[in-house]
């Protein structure tokens, strides 16, 4: 991918985000309708991969079919929210390899604190699409990413579904070589560092806490 930003404008993704974004969505509504959304964002990141050829005999010919050239992709979570995304891209991607980093937003720093670290081996020679709904300051994102990079990942891409500008600016000095796909570029952050207009804290929305 070469754009820094791309935004998924896909009216199927523009209308169940509206849905998304209504607080009288349910939390079982609000859980599927992102597992929805989550198969038309992977289709979007995952565009641009490398493929080769195989020989394979059809039942009328031999034929050079197109395939997904190298390792395994790399799927990485940021707990605990990134799993309702991960779900919908894993059931695109069925083979490939899982790892998850735990972070939460403190809500008085916005600092992300660390609590859970574990990743698939040979990062270096997999692409890693780093999962996440909510790009709002993006210091937890800038976190995860300086994580999986310390353990040798070189190809990342950042998928979410709302991107703060003030992430997006984040991202872009941190980790300018990581391209971010989002179904959405937002206003602004409010004063708690909340996007707006948002959807409001995505882990309760999908897990019914508060
Ligand atoms: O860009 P930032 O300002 O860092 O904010 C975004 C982070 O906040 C949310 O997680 P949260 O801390 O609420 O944890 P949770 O997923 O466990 O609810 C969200 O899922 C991101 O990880
Ligand atoms: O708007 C926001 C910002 C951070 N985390 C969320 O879940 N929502
Ligand atoms: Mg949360």
């Amino acid at each position: 991918m070469t754009d820094h930003l791309t935004v998924v404008n896909h009216p199927l993704v523009q209308h169940k985000l509206t849905l998304m974004r209504d607080k009288k969505t349910s939390t079982n509504s609000f859980r599927q309708l992102l597992r929805e959304i989550s198969l038309l964002l992977a289709y979007e990141i995952t565009r641009e991969l490398e493929m080769t050829t195989r020989t394979i005999q059809t039942p009328l010919c031999e034929m050079e079919a197109p395939i997904l050239e190298g390792k395994k992709l790399a799927l990485v979570s940021i707990l605990r929210a990134g799993n309702g995304l991960l779900d919908g891209v894993l059931e695109l991607i069925p083979a490939a390899r899982v790892g998850f980093v735990g972070l939460y937003r403190d809500p008085e720093t916005l600092q992300p604190v660390e609590y859970y670290c574990k990743l698939p081996a040979n990062l270096d020679e997999r692409l890693t699409i780093v999962v996440d709904p909510m790009l709002a300051t993006g210091n937890s994102s800038v976190a995860a990413i300086d994580l999986i990079k310390a353990k040798g990942a070189k190809n990342i891409r950042f998928l979410c579904l709302l991107a703060a500008p003030e992430g997006v600016a984040r991202m872009r000095e941190a980790h300018p070589d990581v391209p971010i796909v989002t179904a959405s570029l937002d206003e602004k952050l409010d004063d708690h560092a909340y996007i707006v207009p948002g959807l409001g804290d995505a882990g309760d929305r999908m897990f019914g806490t508060k």
